[in-house]
């Protein structure tokens, strides 16, 4: 692998693995890209919970940006949990500093278990510093509420809540749909600035395995938009990457347990992700 495309995930450590820092390093790995990392903080993490939280302090993430950034030639990165505003600021700072491209916001606030990974007062930060950095912007269906202000509830009120996230800077967002209440499909819906709209849809899996389901997306379009591909082309493989990895789970944990990163190119896709009009 002479010309390994270089990545960067600036994010929070997961103990057990199954989301954070841990999923974009499996997820760049599959796909076959160089991954660096930036940590944002320390969780205490299983499939039962999160127990503790240790943010980085601004130096640190400062140094860990500058030692990144000064060596490694950076085709595109993913910002994952980043906690308060201080580490969006020096992340913002970072992006603009070493003219980083292909940024994408994964815009972390709760995991699945409830607990708070951006404090509240930090949503502004995210909103005014970061979101207009990003190529795309990767919210769930609460984050997009929360960075809407609207309610989403169908079609209608999911195309008004994007429209509304673009208003920020952003260039695209995709409003996830895990969190859907189709019980069948979940259906993840792409706007861009310019107009173009895709909306992709696949079968719901009834399991308990979707933690880290968001990292996992957002890392696998991180990898694709590195290595040159087109961004539409690049939403579908992590539709897929993320389609196979709930699919095939490795029942780990009493709780919610990871999805399975090697799944994709283990056990290949069945072709289940429709575009739909
Ligand atoms: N039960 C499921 N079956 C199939 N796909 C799912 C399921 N849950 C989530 N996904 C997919 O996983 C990705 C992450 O979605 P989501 O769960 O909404 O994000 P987050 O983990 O940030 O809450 C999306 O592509 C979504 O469609
Ligand atoms: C350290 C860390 N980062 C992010 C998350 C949330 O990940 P996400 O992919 O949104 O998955 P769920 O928490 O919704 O399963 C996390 N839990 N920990």
């Amino acid at each position: 692998m002479g010309n390994i495309k270089q990545v960067l995930t600036i994010a929070g450590s997961d103990s057990g693995g199954g989301a954070g820092i841990q999923a974009d390093i499996k997820t760049f790995q599959e796909l076959g890209v160089y991954s660096t990392s930036v940590i944002t903080a320390v969780t205490a993490q299983n499939t039962l919970g999160l127990t503790g939280i240790y943010p980085m302090d601004r130096t640190a993430v400062e140094k860990q940006l500058k030692a990144i950034g000064t060596d490694f030639q950076i085709s595109a990165l993913k910002t994952g949990m980043l906690f308060n505003a201080d580490i969006i600021e020096e992340a913002a700072r970072g992006i603009k500093k070493y003219g980083w491209q292909n940024v994408i916001v994964d815009p972390v606030m709760i995991a699945k278990g409830g607990a708070s990974l951006l404090q509240q007062e930090a949503v502004d930060a995210l909103m005014n510093c970061l979101l207009r950095l990003a190529t795309v912007v990767t919210p769930n269906i609460p984050e997009a509420e929360v960075l809407s202000g609207l309610e989403i509830h169908d079609s209608v009120s999911r195309l008004r809540a994007a429209k509304w996230i673009l208003a920020t800077g952003a260039e695209a967002v995709v409003i996830k749909g895990g969190h859907g209440t189709d019980t069948n499909f979940t259906e993840d819906f792409y706007l861009h600035r310019n107009g173009d709209t895709l909306t992709m849809r696949s079968p719901r899996i009834h399991t308990n395995h979707t933690h880290g389901t968001g990292c996992t997306f957002s890392a696998a379009l991180t990898a694709e938009l590195a290595k040159g591909n087109p961004l539409q082309k690049s939403l579908y493989t992590a539709k897929q990457f993320i389609q196979a990895a709930i699919s095939h789970p490795l029942n780990i944990g009493a709780g919610h347990g990871p999805t399975n990163h090697a799944a994709y190119h283990k056990f290949g896709t069945k072709e289940e992700v429709q575009l739909v009009q």
